[in-house]
């Protein structure tokens, strides 16, 4: 971890002169994302998460430090990875550095459906849902839960080894987001619900491995429709208001929840209170089938309705949905979700990410009038010009296992699964070899924190092992 002592020379933080800062490429509840290049290795690109400082600017707490430094021991090809922590001592303020991403499921689905009004090709949904199916049975696996899954979140790698692999971003952070670190929801940004699962909008207050299920299933469908499944207005408030706007969109698709089907249902806090509200209303179900236009018969449908089941011990585990059936069937997934591996498939080029020049990571000045460059690698300093960036912080219109896979799909050569991954090469089915090496073996994984008792970790683990907590 880098400490916060200024350099001689300028009143920059010596950790920051490791990095060419190019820009902000984006900016979330908690701070700011900035595209960076390692001095010392121009090829690598980094992203880097500068923390807000809450209002009380009291800075990073210890435990929050704990948390972030157990998060880089976490180590998986559809993980992104934390390469480094750095902590400026004087205001306590937080930033992180991740592998850099070209592009994001949000910007995916946006350049499909605002752009070339196209659907996404069933290979790269399918591989896009496996590398993220197969991320979260990592983090699951090893005591993680997300909590914050959502198209932004869900990155893909641009052109180089890793072409085309998915990695989940913000895992882990849910917990360091604790006082003091509060979400800023009054400097404008919105805080999406649209993947929140149905018992937290009913006050529940502990959260588990389903609700990340939920939120894939809400991220299934958006990839098959190119639209929020769940497009609710969010109401305002703390700890957790009662969210009937999006209870009642998906009360429309899904029908009722009933406590036959969910026993636990009768318990949540805002079943009891709100029942007037919840009750009040009859939903003449629309059918999950009527919105995602598929036959109750297709295996997307099934694998899509069993991640969003209501009931959260009912609902799919990561590990069961990589099993299913979806993934024996043709197109099958690849490690190059963007290539299709028939020759004939036509591959989009989607944008590269805008960088705002005009932002200085340290936030406070603007160094330069917004210059339009890209991240791309083609030109001295990695960049070449492009387009200028949308404001992404505005409210949108739509807004890790022992890898514990012992069979991949039949698309998905073997060494792309982190069990398998010391076990030798191959090249992956859009023909780029795959990045080795940055997968963790059962052994390494063993050291991390979180560990599953059931694990085991000696060889792998049983198939198709379901995992609630
Ligand atoms: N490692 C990364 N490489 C490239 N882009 C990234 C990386 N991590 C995050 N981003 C991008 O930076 C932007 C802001 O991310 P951030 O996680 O701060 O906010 P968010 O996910 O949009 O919202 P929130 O913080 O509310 O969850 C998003 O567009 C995200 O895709």
């Amino acid at each position: 971890m880098g400490d916060g002592r200024a350099g001689n020379s300028s009143s920059k933080p010596e950790w920051l002169e490791q990095y060419d800062v190019i820009g902000k490429i984006g900016e979330g509840t908690y701070g700011l994302v900035f595209l960076a290049k390692i001095k010392a290795n121009r090829s690598k690109s980094i992203a880097i998460k500068k923390f807000k400082q809450s209002k009380d600017g009291d800075g990073v707490s210890p435990t929050a430090i704990r948390e972030i430094m157990l998060l880089r021991e976490i180590s998986h090809e559809n993980v992104v990875k934390l390469v480094n922590v750095h902590i400026n001592h004087a205001d306590m303020s937080l930033y992180l550095a991740f592998d850099y991403a070209e592009h994001d499921l949000y910007e995916i689905i946006r350049h499909h459906r605002d752009k070339v009004n196209q659907a996404i090709n069933p290979y790269t949904v399918k591989s896009i849902l496996w590398q993220l199916l197969n991320g979260l049975n990592y983090l699951h696996s090893n005591w993680i839960v997300h909590r914050d899954l959502k198209p932004s979140n869900i990155l893909v790698m641009g052109d180089g080894e890793e072409h085309g692999v998915v990695k989940i971003a913000d895992f882990g952070l849910a917990r360091i987001y604790q006082a003091p670190l509060k979400p800023l929801h009054e400097n404008g940004v919105v805080v999406t619900i649209w993947y929140r699962a149905p018992e937290l909008l009913l006050g529940a207050k502990h959260y588990t491995s389903a609700v990340d299920m939920w939120a894939v299933g809400c991220i299934f469908a958006e990839l098959l429709t190119l639209k929020p499944l769940f497009q609710g207005q969010e109401v305002k408030g703390t700890p957790n208001p009662f969210q009937l706007d999006q209870l009642d969109k998906i009360f429309k698709v899904l029908g009722h929840p009933t406590p036959e089907k969910w026993p636990m249902l009768v318990h949540l806090p805002h079943w009891q209170t709100d029942l007037q509200h919840i009750q009040g209303h009859t939903y003449n179900n629309a059918g999950l089938y009527n919105v995602i236009h598929l036959s109750p018969k297709n295996a997307a449908y099934d694998l899509l309705s069993k991640m969003l089941e209501y009931d959260p011990k009912k609902r799919l585990t990561a590990a069961e949905a990589l099993d299913h059936e979806y993934f024996r069937h043709e197109p099958l997934a690849g490690c190059n979700s963007l290539v299709p591996p028939q020759p004939g498939d036509k591959v989009v080029n989607y944008p590269t990410r805008p960088v705002d020049t005009a932002t200085d990571i340290e936030g406070t000045i603007s160094l330069q009038p917004s210059q339009p460059i890209s991240s791309g690698n083609n030109m001295p300093g990695g960049m070449a010009g492009q387009h200028v960036m949308q404001n992404r912080s505005m409210p949108r219109p739509m807004a890790m296992v022992g890898m514990q896979r012992t069979q991949p799909p039949p698309g998905i050569p073997a060494y792309n699964l982190a069990s398998q991954a010391a076990m030798g090469g191959g090249v992956n089915p859009g023909g780029v070899p795959m990045q080795r090496g940055v997968a963790p073996q059962p052994q390494q994984q063993q050291q991390g924190r979180r560990k599953d008792p059931g694990m085991g970790m000696t060889g792998y683990p049983p198939q198709q092992r379901s995992r609630r907590f």
